[in-house]
């Protein structure tokens, strides 16, 4: 059997190596040459999962390391039979630990998050954890999620997107990105959205880039609409944008979900999936146990946290320091900066 893995994903190949031949490469190496005759590919958000890659590949796994799955044409796979995996929900706190992070960090020191409005678009598995601890730390929460509104979820009230635009301190956006269908995430933060505020919102992306508009948060932000942008997800990644990477208040290189406990569940996630496709599709006797045996522990996912328990400084992800040039420059040092990140602790009690 061959598997072809992205090199920066924890933990994976020694969890691997005794399926067969095991082919580590940078996930913008791994190409349609690398993946023809292989079984398994595992990987991360770059490498584009798409007919290109595939269309010579007798792949039937693709396991992704993480919870978006943008960077895979999911129809493609589903025609071509070929299975695929993410890991929902893997990184979760650590997105809900950037939030209340960068607005922990916009606040003066001394106003407490407590009292303040945090409007939150998409209440899956980031919404959901960021919801609680800011109800915790005494915050006001204002939800928004069509989808499961649609569906009759009644765990929540939920809000209209101008009633979260009218009533936030903060916004933060927590949708996938989809291009297509009647919620369709593209552009979600537009103009028409940007000019409904009311609050001079701080506006928070650590979804995927082109959920919001890079035109429209610049105007806003020139129009004194908005108090300031954290940007962790931007359109065209590497090739960001310089002009709203100079104007935001945090700018980070799509590193809010890279904690270490983060990681550990992904690669776990992938490898219970694996041993599932070993055993349905094989008819290996394998289990999910045996594959993840040589991965660390990880603690219960904490119910509410303190602003003391956070214990992330986000000023220290920012890009903008040091930024080489000339602007081609900028790309790979971003993409260098989130190969060499120190992964960071979650909240715990
Ligand atoms: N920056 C990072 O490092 C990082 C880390 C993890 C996840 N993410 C991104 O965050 C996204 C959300 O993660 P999650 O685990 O919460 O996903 P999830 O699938 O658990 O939840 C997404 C929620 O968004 C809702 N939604 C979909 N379309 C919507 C719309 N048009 N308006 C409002 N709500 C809508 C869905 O109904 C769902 O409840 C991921 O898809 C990924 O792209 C980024
Ligand atoms: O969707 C996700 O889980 C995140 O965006 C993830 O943190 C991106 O991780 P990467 O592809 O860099 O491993």
């Amino acid at each position: 059997m061959k598997i072809v893995a992205d090199r920066n994903i924890p933990y994976i190949a020694d969890a691997v190596r005794p399926l067969g031949e095991v082919v580590l490469l940078p996930g913008d190496a791994i190409s349609a040459e690398t993946v023809k005759d292989a079984d398994i590919i595992l990987t991360r958000t770059r490498t584009r999962c798409n007919a290109s890659l595939l269309g010579r590949s007798t792949c039937s796994f693709i396991g992704t390391a993480t919870i978006g799955t943008d960077h895979i044409d999911l129809d493609y796979c589903r025609e071509r039979g070929i299975t695929v995996a993410n890991a929902p929900g893997c990184n979760a706190p650590a997105v809900a630990q950037y939030v209340l992070s960068a607005i922990r960090a916009f606040l003066p020191p001394e106003e407490a998050l407590a009292g303040k409005r945090l409007g939150i678009i998409g209440v899956g598995n980031v919404g959901t954890i960021l919801n609680r601890w800011a109800l915790g730390l005494g915050m006001t929460t204002i939800l928004n999620d069509p989808p499961r509104q649609e569906n009759g979820d009644t765990t929540y009230i939920y809000s209209t997107l101008e009633e979260i635009a009218a009533e936030s301190d903060f916004i933060s956006i927590h949708t996938p990105y989809s291009k297509t269908g009647p919620h369709s995430t593209r552009h979600l933060l537009n103009s028409e959205f940007l000019s409904a505020v009311r609050r001079r919102p701080l506006i928070i992306n650590a979804a995927r880039g082109p959920v919001a508009d890079t035109q429209a948060l610049k105007t806003a932000l020139s129009r004194n609409l908005i108090s300031g942008v954290a940007i962790d997800c931007w359109e065209n990644e590497p090739d960001i944008d310089l002009e709203l990477l100079s104007e935001a208040f945090v700018a980070t290189p799509h590193i809010a979900g890279y904690s270490n406990e983060g990681k550990i569940r992904a690669t776990r996630m992938v490898l219970d999936a694996l041993a599932g496709h070993l055993q349905d599709h094989f008819g290996l006797d394998i289990t999910a146990e045996t594959l993840s045996a040589g991965l660390p522990a990880i603690g219960p996912i904490p119910e509410t946290i303190t602003e003391q328990q956070l214990g992330y400084d986000i000023n220290a992800d920012h890009i903008a320091r040091n930024l080489p040039t000339p602007d081609a420059a900028v790309s790979r040092y971003f993409e260098s900066l989130r190969n060499n990140y120190s992964l960071r602790p979650e909240p715990h009690i």
